[in-house]
């Protein structure tokens, strides 16, 4: 697989801070790329070097392995911070200037407004954007040299559900049309919803960089129930099946052996005349895995 961008060793100092500490990533083309970190661990001054307006005090950094600088900059899509627009002036006045900044065909207006779903509100002024059509209007924005790659810091921020939704929506057309994606979150369930990377900064060093989907692999925490606790109980310490087990109120928390598929098990507790009353199979998620990270960093 192509990477489109390749990060070696890269860091940010600011006086005594290091706001980017070594820092060595890759990005696959096509992928949705979440930087996860609490405040402070370095999320936006490291999106700031990628796009050249904070400068590394050290290391490097590539684009489409190798790209030069100025024809970088048109493959790539960004908003940092919050939209920057004319409030006076309606959407698609906005974007004429945009268009003429970047030199781009203003006929792409129009198709960028439609496509994040503006083009019937484009003559309204800015002001009277919601929050959400506002950050619609910046991914349009962002859109206008047709990117391959779209950076966004916290898209979600200060959104309700329904802007969350439609933000997220979004993000998840502009990755199936193959644009490669990084975006910066402290939003872990967002992530996990869209996302196909991840990577765990803090303190401004990476703690963890894995696929989205390899978290779903880990099934091997189960609840259990039954109407008949004590046959469970002893079904639970002769057979081979479970690695530990303990009894949680009226139901038993346990670790399936490696290699033990949930159908074997099931399967097994029906053979020996175990009906469940429960079953549930706790998958670990991104928060879970995050706040693991988080804390093993803390007591190394
Ligand atoms: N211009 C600056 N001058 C001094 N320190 C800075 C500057 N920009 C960032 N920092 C510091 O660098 C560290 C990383 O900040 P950064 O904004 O990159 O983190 P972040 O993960 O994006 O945080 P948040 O989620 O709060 O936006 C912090 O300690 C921050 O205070």
């Amino acid at each position: 697989m192509e990477n489109v961008l390749e990060i070696n060793s890269l860091t940010k100092k600011f006086g005594k801070i290091t706001a980017v500490d070594s820092l060595d990533l890759t990005v696959e083309k096509g992928s949705v790329f979440g930087i996860l970190g609490p405040n402070g661990s370095g999320k936006s001054t490291t999106l700031g070097m990628l796009l050249g307006v904070v400068n590394p005090a050290s290391g490097s950094f590539k684009w489409f392995q190798g790209e030069q600088t100025h024809k970088v900059r048109r493959r790539i899509g960004a908003i940092l911070e919050s939209p920057c627009f004319y409030h006076y002036l309606s959407a698609e006045n906005n974007l004429k200037v945009v268009a003429e900044i970047k030199q781009v065909d203003t006929s792409r207006i129009d198709v960028v407004l439609d496509r994040v779903g503006l083009l019937s509100r484009k003559n309204d002024p800015f002001k009277n954007y919601s929050l959400g059509m506002k950050q619609r209007l910046a991914i349009a924005s962002a859109l206008l040299s047709n990117p391959e790659v779209m950076i966004l810091d916290e898209p979600t921020n200060g959104l309700d559900p329904q802007g969350i939704a439609d933000i997220r929506d979004l993000i998840i057309d502009l990755a199936n049309e193959g644009r490669t994606i990084i975006l910066a979150s402290h939003l872990l369930d967002e992530v996990q919803r869209i996302c196909t990377d991840f990577a765990v900064l803090r303190l401004g060093k990476k703690i963890f960089q894995g696929k989205v989907a390899d978290l779903d692999q880990d099934k091997t925490n189960v609840e259990v129930g039954s109407d008949d606790p004590e046959k469970l109980a002893a079904f639970l310490s002769d057979s081979h099946f479970a690695a530990s087990f303990r009894k949680e109120g009226s139901n038993f928390k346990l670790a399936l052996k490696p290699g033990i598929e949930i159908t074997d098990f099931h399967r097994a507790l029906i053979a020996s005349g175990i009906v469940l009353n429960r079953l549930q199979i706790n998958t670990n998620t991104l928060e879970q895995k995050f706040l693991q990270l988080l804390k093993s960093e803390s007591n190394a």
